[in-house]
């Protein structure tokens, strides 16, 4: 008999296959998770959910907890107790919560004076957590980072932290394949942020929805692992959940180069304290070596860039996607013809309080926040320092401007320092801070005040991220520090002596999605401030603990937005509440209140009868896209709203809704219009789960839509996925067995009864 011909695979594919536990006949599978990682904002209720549930973590050992997003970035001298450090209440609670998490399942934890604590995607890539081949999740949409190594690393929710707890693995509907190649060579002074900010500009924000991208190409081949890093970290920026780093295919079609994960991948991982060792290195190399993208592999969406075509990129507006080059000029509406497009435009401009026309050289900024996921490594901090000691000795930060330079990781922090890289920064003038996730979202009191302007290294420049009414541009650590120097948004090769050259065709098409769609805006104007405030109709947050979903009847509300992002749903500062029920009034407060005076807005919600909405019927794609907190659909829940109706919804926030008792339903746009327009009446909507079917007002057919089976029969039935999955539990047996046989060393954490050791204090790192 001939041998079966196996069909070309994607490295996705690949990494998935190897991680299947168990399909069901719908398609869904049972994925195996290699790697978790844990963080203070999404985890305290996965706790609360196993304690009240009598479950224990299954795999401590490949899980490693670390605190970042809640903690202060001043010096840390003199303080032992984070509950010393950590002066906000709610910020305390949450950090204090980890810690008696950690110790009460058991789990590895570097705290506050422990020198490996960081962000969290600092440190699994830095400590050699993080491998190829591996799956990797985390409560964080930006673990897309780690898929820098060949692995697939996706973010979750904190009801999936919950599953990956007790089970060490999730149910998951496989993404599409999409790759973009980007090859040739950069021009000099053009770095991997002005690269994936250059990509987002191009495909949009909702560019890679449902799918894994594959960065394949000269370019990505040519970077270092820390620049691989920042590329896919800013995947779910351009709409994707997971990005890899991964086999190139050259513009011109032919094959070139090494296969990624390659030597760069490997001489950065080789002696890394959770890397394997010895024999074990090995045997993990001879299997790392075969992760590659088959020749014919076929992918769903496929872009091509020219490297030629990126210069120094900067936002100036309020969604990733808003990029122009250095050289460019803010965006006049007046030339933008479609009408919603000029209209999104006019509102960002407003918010960032930029005149159209203006050269952005000409853009003047208070603050610079160097750090965050996407840019707080060693290379990072380098780079930024060059400018600096390229501008001279003298070299000072605008006397108008405050710069802070935040490293990813007390590692980092202390190989700077051995660099001599914080002398050159506080010489000129910026603030040498603590690890943590600081100004990239404001958690900690490290925030904007309204109406400040901030060149930022980080990765989302949505209203009020870095503070209520702060205006984010973001960019490159390079041309980070020579906004600082200078004062104003600046082409940091002016520092280098580089050659500054101009915009390319490429370039202009960039703001060619629209971010609104639909007729008429419904978004309140920027100090509008004529509606009423709506109280939540659920006040119970006991709404929250309501897993079934079988009916549900009520009038709806009309959103016609494109890319709604979890930030804007819910702001960050609920992150952290303990009171729930304070969720409902938060629910989009930024777009119902005004966000300097705090007035209610003539947003829908804040109006009879739709303050009264249960189900919300948005007519733009992508929506829930950003960060993956679980927050987002606990507001629409707490508020009163059980079912959100869009032609798409970012992965993360859909799976979350599912969890949580509520419906996504995805129709076609054009069903979505027609329901909207029945929802403008005031008229009840009724959907029915069983029959899978929307009932309309005034005699007119139902609208049927369909849901994943198996989460259709969970909700109909309320039932608890981690039970079911547990029902599995000796599949799950049997493939760690064969994982323990084939990938040893992805078990070898667990040698030292399955916990990594926790050095105390600053001392040098254990050797495991
Ligand atoms: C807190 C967390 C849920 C969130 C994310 O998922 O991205 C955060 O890291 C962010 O950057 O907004
Ligand atoms: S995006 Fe910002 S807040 Fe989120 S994990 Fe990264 S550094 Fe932290």
């Amino acid at each position: 008999m001939p041998a079966p011909v196996l069909k070309p695979r994607t490295l996705y594919d690949k990494v998935w296959d190897d991680h299947v536990v168990h399909v069901q006949e719908d398609g869904l599978t049972l994925l195996y998770i290699d790697r978790h990682l844990v963080h203070e904002v999404t985890s305290p209720q996965a706790f609360e959910g196993l304690r009240t549930a009598g479950r224990s973590v299954r795999r401590t050992d490949c899980t490693l907890a670390t605190v970042d997003h809640n903690l202060p970035t001043a010096p840390r001298n003199g303080y032992t107790k984070i509950e010393d450090y950590t002066t906000e209440p709610d910020s305390k609670a949450q950090c204090v919560a980890l810690e008696e998490n950690v110790k009460e399942f058991g789990l590895t934890y570097f705290g506050m004076r422990d020198r490996r604590q960081g962000i969290v995607h600092i440190i699994g890539p830095e400590q050699g957590f993080t491998l190829p081949g591996i799956t990797c999740v985390c409560g964080d949409s930006h673990t897309s980072t780690h898929g820098a190594f060949g692995a697939l690393a996706f973010g979750i929710g904190t009801s999936e932290v919950e599953h990956v707890l007790a089970t060490q693995t999730l149910p998951q509907k496989k993404g599409k394949n999409m790759r973009i190649s980007v090859d040739g060579d950069l021009h000099e002074g053009v770095t991997s942020k002005d690269v994936i900010l250059h990509i987002i500009g191009v495909i949009g924000t909702a560019g890679g929805t449902g799918c894994v991208i594959e960065y394949a190409g000269s370019v990505f081949r040519g970077f270092s692992m820390e620049a691989r890093m920042s590329v896919c970290n800013m995947s779910i920026e351009a709409g994707a959940r997971a990005g890899m780093v991964t086999q190139a295919q050259s513009s011109a079609g032919a094959r070139a180069g090494m296969a990624a994960p390659d030597d760069i991948t490997f001489e950065y991982l080789k002696g890394r304290p959770l890397a394997p060792k010895g024999e074990m290195w090995d045997r993990a190399l001879a299997y790392w070596r075969t992760l590659k993208t088959d020749e014919g592999a076929m992918f769903d969406k496929e872009v091509r860039i020219n490297a030629q075509d990126i210069i120094p990129t900067v936002t100036w507006g309020t969604s990733p996607q808003d990029v122009a080059p250095i050289t460019g000029k803010v965006p006049d509406p007046a030339n933008i013809e479609d009408p919603v497009r000029r209209k999104s435009v006019e509102r960002s401009l407003q918010y960032m309080g930029l005149t159209p026309n203006t050269p952005l050289t000409e853009i003047k900024i208070d603050k610079v926040f160097i750090g965050s996921c996407t840019n707080s490594r060693i290379e990072d901090l380098r780079s930024a320092a060059k400018i600096v000691l390229a501008a001279g000795p003298d070299a000072k930060v605008a006397s108008h401007v405050y710069a802070m330079i935040v490293p990813g990781s007390g590692m980092i922090k202390e190989q700077a320092e051995a660099e001599g890289l914080d002398v050159i920064f506080k010489r000129a003038g910026f603030d040498w801070r603590e690890a943590g996730c600081s100004m990239c979202l404001g958690m900690n009191p490290d925030q904007l005040r309204p109406q400040e302007r901030c060149a930022s290294t980080s990765n989302r420049n949505f209203e009020g991220r870095q503070g209520p009414g702060g205006r984010t541009h973001l960019l490159s650590p390079a041309m980070a520090a020579a906004a600082a120097l200078t004062g104003y948004l600046t082409d940091a090769r002016k520092f280098l002596g580089v050659e500054q050259n101009q915009s390319t065709p490429a370039i202009k098409e960039l703001s060619a999605s629209a971010f609104w769609i639909g007729p008429e805006p419904t978004l309140p104007e920027l100090g509008a401030g004529n509606g009423t405030l709506a109280s939540s109709v659920e006040p119970e947050t006991a709404v929250l603990s309501d897993r079934k979903f079988t009916t549900w009847k009520g009038i709806a509300a009309r959103l016609d937005m494109q890319n709604i992002n979890t930030d804007v749903i819910i702001s960050k500062q609920y992150l952290k509440i303990s009171d729930f029920s304070l969720l409902g009034d938060a629910l989009f407060e930024t777009l119902r209140k005004d966000p300097i005076t705090g007035t209610p807005t003539d947003f829908i919600l804040n109006h009879p009868p739709f303050d009264k909405s249960k189900i919300l019927i948005c007519t733009g794609e992508n929506f829930g896209c950003g960060s993956s907190r679980e927050n987002a659909p606990w507001s629409f829940k707490v508020f009163g709203i059980r079912c959100i109706i869009a032609p798409s919804f970012a992965d993360i926030f859909r799976s979350n809704t599912l969890q949580n008792g509520m419906l996504a339903i995805e129709l076609a746009k054009e069903v979505c219009i027609g329901l909207a327009e029945d929802a403008e009446t005031g008229a009840e909507l009724e959907i029915d789960l069983e029959k899978n079917e929307i009932r309309r007002p005034n005699g007119q057919p139902p609208v049927t839509f369909s849901i994943d089976p198996f989460r259709r029969h969970c909700l109909l039935n309320g039932l608890d996925n981690i039970e079911i999955t547990l029902q599995k539990a000796d599949k799950i047996g049997e493939f760690e067995e064969r994982r323990e046989l084939l990938q040893p060393w992805l078990c070898t954490l667990g040698r030292k009864g399955g916990k990594i050791v926790a050095s105390q204090g600053r001392a040098d790192p254990l050797d495991w």
